[in-house]
């Protein structure tokens, strides 16, 4: 299993490529089954999650290919253009095997109802981070006429004789997944469908967008209140997957950490305005560029900062991590509360083996900045935390031996040679 080594005690300096965000790649290329034409996906990142999915797709019957090597661009140099054709749903099953890897597998469950009229998707798998239950989707697709039972494991779906029926639904809770989901669903359904207390995250806006272009009429996406007129079908269309947020505020913050000076291309600092703010508050200097920011820290310490995760626009949860591993070198007393998921902190006892000083309570976690950390081994538990041991080590004194690093590779895209790139010493160690 392979391993990253960081050798602490370099500043960055250089430029970063930001990739395509995964949270939007993976709903785009789900709503892929919407249509039997081809959804050409631009800026569509490398990773183990992408794969993933693309198996999961071509069991359902998507022929899927992925444009040859093409002149690299400034800012693209890892993007993937990648075709997906559903010509014919050939099995409305998603198995256990496929969707337990991964919790954005079981979205098919969307188009797959919407489309075909039924679905059978095995509940979901996925970063070990609450207990990420399913309840807001059955319940969202019912108010769409569906009939959902649970069976074996298994979520049994089956839309009325006619097709899905357009119907209001205000969710008791905020949810990117259910709303991409429903969102999906109604695209096709028979009349309008009004989702209240919508998330608002740029990748729900994007997944919108990408709809629209494939024909459907869907308003208020990005509000809390997203109308969808349904039709008959939708067609194929080119659209090009936004930057990763959270790539973007990772890397931020590795510098914020690090010090030193680097321009990030091929993102927008307007898709994370709140995780900036805290990152500037914290003593970094982030301007915006042409096609991306430039951050840099020189001299200064790093400044305590609270923060609280919320849906978007607040603090996102899958930044919480990381900014954990910048406050375990602040001057001063910090609090990180986590809002979303009840079992988000696997990280703090990875980040105490490097001499943080953290304590939990409830949901909120107190960081003593303290003076240095030094390189030991440590484990990645999940796909945000296994950066935030990455972003430690990478001021730790000596050698930090991130373990488990799978978890890294389902969300970020040739991490070591990008910080490679900007002086880091890290490396992947094989065996
Ligand atoms: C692939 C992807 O895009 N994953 C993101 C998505 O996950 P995901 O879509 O799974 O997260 P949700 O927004 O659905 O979860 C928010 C909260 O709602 C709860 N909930 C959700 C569904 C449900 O039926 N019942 C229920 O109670 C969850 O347990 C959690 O406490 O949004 C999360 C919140 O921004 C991010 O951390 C994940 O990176
Ligand atoms: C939690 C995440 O992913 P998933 O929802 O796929 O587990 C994440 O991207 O941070």
């Amino acid at each position: 299993m392979d391993r990253i080594r960081i050798r602490g005690g370099n500043e960055l300096h250089g430029t970063i490529p930001i990739s395509g965000a995964k949270n939007a790649a993976l709903p785009l290329m789900i709503a892929s089954l919407l249509t039997d034409d081809t959804l050409t996906l631009e800026n569509v990142p490398h990773l183990a999650d992408v794969e993933q999915l693309i198996r999961i797709l071509g069991n359902h019957g998507a022929d899927i290919s992925v444009n040859g090597r093409r002149e690299r661009q400034q800012g693209d140099s890892y993007a993937r253009t990648i075709h997906f054709t559903s010509r014919n749903i050939v099995d409305t099953t998603a198995p256990y095997e496929l969707v337990s890897k991964m919790r954005a597998s079981f979205w098919v469950l969307g188009p797959l109802l919407a489309r075909e009229g039924k679905a059978r998707v095995s509940l979901p798998g996925g970063c070990a981070i609450g207990t990420r239950p399913v309840d807001l989707f059955i319940e969202g697709l019912t108010a769409l006429g569906a009939e959902i039972e649970i069976d074996g494991g298994y979520i049994n779906a089956t839309a009325p004789a006619g097709g899905l029926v357009g119907a209001r639904y205000v969710f008791p809770k905020v949810s990117v997944g259910a709303t991409h989901v429903l969102m999906m669903a109604a695209t096709l359904a028979k009349g309008t469908t009004v989702i209240g207390n919508a998330a608002r995250e740029p990748e729900v806006v994007d997944l919108a967008n990408c709809l629209n272009a494939m024909g459907a009429k869907i308003t208020g996406a990005g509000s809390s209140t997203i109308t969808i007129e349904g039709v008959t079908s939708l067609s194929g269309a080119r659209h090009r997957v936004l930057p990763d947020r959270i790539e973007t505020g990772t890397y931020a913050m590795a510098v914020a950490m690090a010090g030193g000076d680097v321009v990030l291309e091929n993102t927008d600092v307007a898709l994370l305005d709140t995780a900036l703010e805290a990152i500037r508050r914290a003593g970094a200097e982030i301007t915006p560029t042409n096609n991306g920011l430039r951050v840099y820290r020189n001299g200064g310490g790093i400044k305590p900062v609270d923060v609280v995760t919320d849906p978007y626009p607040g603090f996102p949860t899958d930044l919480q991590a990381q900014f954990m591993g910048l406050m375990t070198r602040s001057s001063g007393v910090s609090h990180i509360t986590e809002t979303i998921f009840e079992n988000r902190f696997m990280h703090v006892q990875e980040l105490a083996r490097l001499g943080a000083k953290i304590s939990l309570s409830g949901q909120t976690a107190k960081i003593e900045g303290v003076p240095r950390l030094k390189g030991a081994p440590v484990m990645a538990t999940d796909l945000r935390a296994s950066v935030s041991l990455v972003i430690a080590g990478l001021v730790a004194e000596g050698d930090t031996m991130v373990s488990r690093v799978y978890h890294l590779d389902r969300g970020f895209e040739r991490l070591e040679e990008k910080l490679t790139r900007c002086g880091a010493e890290v490396e992947r160690v094989s065996e």
